[in-house]
C-alpha cells in the first residue's frame, strides 16, 4: 500500500509565512486560489493584462496583480494557464522574474515531463494535481471535504521542496481525502491515460454510442438521454461510494446479469488491446506532439469536434431537459 498523507501528517507551517502567486484564474486556478485563502494562506492571483477573469478574481476578495508583479513578489508560483499556453508564458513573464530560492509550481507534469520548460537549477520544481475538475475541488472542499491528490518533487533546491508541495496540497484540501507521492512522468502519463480513455473519451464516447444506438433504432431521444446520459450520474455516485459490489447492490438482478453478460461484449478484449496502444502513444510522446501541433495551429481539429458535438441531438437534447431541471446546474461552473 502506498504511504497516504491526511491532515494528521502534514503541517501548513511552509507555508504559513510565504506568499502563493496563482496564475490563470479558470477551472483549476480559481479553487486552488480561494481553498488556499481560505485555509489561512496568503495569495495573490496573477492575469495577463486586460484578463476578463479580473473582475471575478476581486469579486472572491482575492488581490490581483500582473503575471510579472505576482512572480516578482511571490514566495511560490503555481502556473494554473492551459498546457499548450504555459511555456510561452513561461518564458515571457515568468522566468525574468522567478529568482533563486522560489518554488514554480504546476497542476499537471506536461510541461516539465515532455521538456517544453526547463526552469533554473536553483529554484524548486513540484507539482500538486488534484485527482478532479477545478470546479468540484472548489465545491468539494467549500462543502467541508476534500479531493484526492499527488504531489512529485522534480528539483529540490531549497532542501524543503517536499514540505510545501505536502503544505500545498493540504491548503488545497487534498489532505482530507488522501494524498500521495508520484512522479511528474507518472503523473502526466496516468493523468493523460485516464482522461482520454476512461474519464473523458471513453466515458464520452460510450454515453454517445448508446444515446445513437437507441435513437437510430427509433426511440425517443429523451427517453435515450435519460438512459444513456442523465442515469450515468446515478450509477457513478454509488460505485463511488460503495464500489462496483455497492452499486450491484441497488440494481435490480436483471440488470445486474445483463452487466456480466454484455459488459464484456461492449469493452472487449479488443478495447483493452487498444487501451495498451493509448498509453504507448502518451509513454512516447505521440500524443503530445499531435496536441500542441493543433494548438500551434490555433486548434483547428479540436474546434471542428466542439462545433460537431455542440449540433448533435445528445447535446441539442440534453440542453432543453436540463433546463427544465434548475437544481442540477451549480453556480460555480459559470467560473
Ligand atoms: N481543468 C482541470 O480540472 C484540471 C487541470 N489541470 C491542469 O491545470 C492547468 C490549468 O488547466 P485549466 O484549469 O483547465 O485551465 P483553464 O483553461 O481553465 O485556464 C484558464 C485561465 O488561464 C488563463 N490563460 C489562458 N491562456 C493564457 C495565456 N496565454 N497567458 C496568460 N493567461 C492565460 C486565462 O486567462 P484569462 O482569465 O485572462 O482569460 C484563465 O484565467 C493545466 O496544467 C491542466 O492540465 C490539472 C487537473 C485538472
Ligand atoms: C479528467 C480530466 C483532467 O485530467 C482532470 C479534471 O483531472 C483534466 O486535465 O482536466
Ligand atoms: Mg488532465
Ligand atoms: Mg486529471
Amino acid at each position: 500500500m502506498a504511504k497516504m498523507y491526511y491532515d494528521k501528517d502534514v503541517s501548513l507551517a511552509p507555508l504559513e509565512d510565504k506568499l502563493i502567486a496563482i496564475i490563470g484564474y479558470g477551472s483549476q486556478a480559481h479553487a486552488h486560489a480561494q481553498n488556499l485563502r481560505d485555509s489561512g494562506l496568503n495569495v495573490v492571483v496573477g492575469l495577463r493584462e486586460g484578463s476578463s477573469s479580473k473582475a471575478k478574481a476581486e469579486q472572491a476578495g482575492l488581490r490581483v496583480a500582473t503575471i510579472e508583479d505576482a512572480v516578482k513578489e511571490a514566495d511560490v508560483v503555481m502556473l494554473l494557464i492551459p498546457d499548450e499556453n504555459q511555456p510561452k508564458t513561461y518564458q515571457e513573464s515568468i522566468a525574468p522574474n522567478l529568482t533563486a530560492g522560489k518554488a514554480l509550481a504546476f497542476g499537471h507534469g506536461f510541461n516539465i515531463h515532455f521538456g517544453r520548460i526547463t526552469p533554473p537549477k536553483d529554484v524548486d520544481v513540484f507539482l500538486v494535481a488534484p485527482k478532479g475538475p477545478g470546479h468540484m475541488l472548489r465545491r468539494v472542499y467549500a462543502d467541508g471535504a476534500g479531493m484526492p491528490s499527488i504531489f512529485a518533487v522534480e528539483q529540490d533546491a531549497s532542501g524543503n521542496a517536499r514540505d510545501i508541495a505536502l503544505a500545498y496540497a493540504r491548503g488545497i484540501g487534498g489532505t482530507r481525502a488522501g494524498v500521495l507521492e508520484t512522479t511528474f512522468k507518472e503523473e502526466t502519463e496516468t493523468d493523460l491515460f485516464g482522461e482520454q480513455s476512461v474519464l473523458c473519451g471513453g466515458v464520452t464516447h460510450l454515453i454517445q454510442a448508446g444515446f445513437e444506438t437507441l435513437v437510430e433504432a427509433g426511440y425517443q431521444p429523451e427517453i435515450a438521454y435519460f438512459e444513456t446520459l442523465h442515469e450515468v450520474k446515478l450509477i457513478v455516485d454509488l460505485i463511488y461510494e460503495k464500489g462496483f459490489e455497492g452499486m450491484r447492490h441497488s440494481i435490480s438482478n436483471t440488470a445486474e446479469y445483463g452487466d456480466y453478460v454484455t459488459g464484456p461484449r461492449i469493452i472487449t478484449d479488443d478495447t483493452k488491446a487498444t487501451m495498451k496502444s493509448v498509453l504507448g502513444d502518451i509513454q512516447s510522446g505521440k500524443f503530445a506532439q499531435s496536441f500542441i501541433q493543433d494548438a500551434e495551429s490555433g486548434f483547428p481539429y479540436m474546434n471542428e469536434q466542439r462545433q460537431k458535438m455542440r449540433d448533435h441531438k445528445l447535446e441539442v437534447v440534453g440542453k432543453e431537459l436540463r433546463d427544465m431541471m434548475p437544481f442540477i446546474t451549480k453556480k460555480e461552473l459559470e467560473v
